[in-house]
């Protein structure tokens, strides 16, 4: 491990999994290998307090990031997570992985990511309106149109992007729709970001399933998270003819052999907040998730689910990652040894990412685009993306994420060499 001081990886943590992700693309970097340090160290790294009084009168204070791992080939970009989870190295974990994905798929961005450590669900409307501002303005100093877009991630949507925007509007003395993206449709936000990652997680399932002779009509899937990534990708899969046999979140696992109605597990989702409970399926043991027969599992979740225990009880054929970050680089080793294949995070979840991209040149020209244009120009991107990266995996034999990941470095470091070190 190198050595940063301010963070302790292990080999399955989040930091921990990105830096055995460059060392296994490093053999395949030629000689852009001698700049690959750079992507093992944020550029970067941002802590805040924020402080606000609660409902009751009390004051609490919660720890905030910003991470910018790299702005070598644009502004820095992705989103925002709020979770009690969350840690300085989880938030540094996912601005690599965002460095990785948006050279992956080509967009003119670096690569970061926020969040505060936090329940949310703990929180009144008004408690979460205070500590969103307050966190936007300590973040103020190192986020713009032009240095570090925000978007939405875990726990965060539309109504956190528009107090984001209103906030750093605010502070600067001018209405700056590009700060952040996935924002509502009347503050600058675009058609088609809400349902762009699930969108993008099946264009490439549905890529990859063409691939290895997987047919859609008799495909059976399970999901990891049903909320905005697993929900939306889950019914787009089943709107194409895939039964969806399984499905967990923090409420419960429900499975059906014969296929759930997405549309009435929606319904009893928006009703109850949460799968459990839902009378189309029956009640499993979490744990037993893992070992439901499949073709394709999807997590669109958190990060380290698929561990190396878990991995050896699949009976699946495609793992596509919704969520970053999923499988631990144990558990990856275990599903090359059983040739089951992953369709890595940074090029299975880049839809959001994409769109939130055409949110950021639209919101500059303040010229829109239909919702129509949106998914074909998406589909585009995803699908050419894809296909270049299918390909270096077959010309190097090595995995979809080695190959996402020699693509993608290929393009960071080129920049990197290009700009040069010194001002
Ligand atoms: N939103 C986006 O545009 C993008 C998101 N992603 C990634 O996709 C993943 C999901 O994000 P998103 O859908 O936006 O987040 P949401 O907050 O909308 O949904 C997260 C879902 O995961 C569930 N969940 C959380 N922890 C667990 C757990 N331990 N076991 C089972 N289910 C769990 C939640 O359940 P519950 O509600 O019950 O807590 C919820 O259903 C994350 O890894 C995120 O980084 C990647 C690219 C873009
Ligand atoms: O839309 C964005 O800018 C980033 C989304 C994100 O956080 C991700 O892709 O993980």
């Amino acid at each position: 491990m190198p050595n940063l001081s301010f963070v302790t990886p292990t080999r399955n943590s989040p930091w921990g999994t990105y830096l055995s992700q460059i060392d296994a693309v490093e053999p395949y970097l030629g000689k852009l290998a001698r700049w690959v340090e750079t992507l093992r160290r944020p550029k970067r790294a941002l802590i805040v307090d924020i402080p606000v009084e609660l409902d009751n009168g009390t004051i609490a204070h919660y720890e905030g990031y910003r991470v910018q791992h790299s702005l070598t080939r644009g502004p820095g970009k992705g989103g925002v997570r709020y979770h009690p989870d969350v840690t300085l190295e989880e938030v540094m974990a996912l601005s690599a992985w965002m460095t990785i994905k948006n050279a992956a798929v080509n967009l003119p961005y670096g690569g970061a990511k926020g969040g505060i450590r936090i329940d949310p669900k703990q929180c009144s409307l008004k408690e979460l309106e205070k500590i969103t501002r307050r966190y936007t303005s300590e973040i103020g100093i190192i986020i713009g149109p032009q240095q570090d877009i925000p978007a939405p991630d875990v726990n965060t949507n539309g109504q956190i992007m528009a107090w984001m925007m209103d906030t750093y509007s605010m502070n600067v003395g001018a209405t700056a729709t590009g700060v952040v993206t996935g924002k509502p449709i009347p503050l600058g936000g675009s058609l088609g970001r809400v349902a762009a990652t699930g969108r993008g997680v099946f264009v490439v399932g549905r890529e990859a399933m063409r691939r290895l002779n997987i047919g859609m009509d008799s495909a059976r899937i399970a999901v990891q998270g049903f909320g905005n990534v697993g929900s939306v990708a889950a019914k787009m899969f089943a709107a194409h003819g895939a039964k969806i046999v399984a499905v967990q979140d923090h409420t419960g696992t429900i499975h059906n052999d014969s296929g759930m109605d997405m549309s009435a597990l929606l319904e009893h989702v928006a009703q109850t907040g949460g799968v459990g409970g839902f009378k189309g399926a029956d009640k499993i043991d979490n744990e037993n998730f893992w070992d439901v027969k499949t073709d394709v599992l999807i997590p669109a979740a958190l990060e380290g689910q698929i561990t190396a225990e878990r991995a050896r009880r699949l009976h699946t054929r495609l793992v596509l990652e919704g969520a970053n970050g999923p499988t631990t680089p144990d558990g990856d080793q275990v599903l090359a040894e059983r040739n089951i294949v992953v369709v890595p995070d940074v090029i299975a979840n880049a839809g959001g990412v994409t769109v939130s991209y055409f949110e950021w040149v639209q919101d500059f020209s303040s010229f829109f685009w239909t919702e129509d244009e949106i998914n074909v120009r998406l589909d585009q991107i995803i699908i050419g993306a894809f296909k270049g990266i299918w390909e270096t995996h077959e010309k190097h034999k090595i995995s979809l994420r080695t190959a996402a990941f020699t693509v993608a470095c290929t393009r960071v470091l080129q920049a990197r060499e290009e700009r040069g070190l010194y001002p």
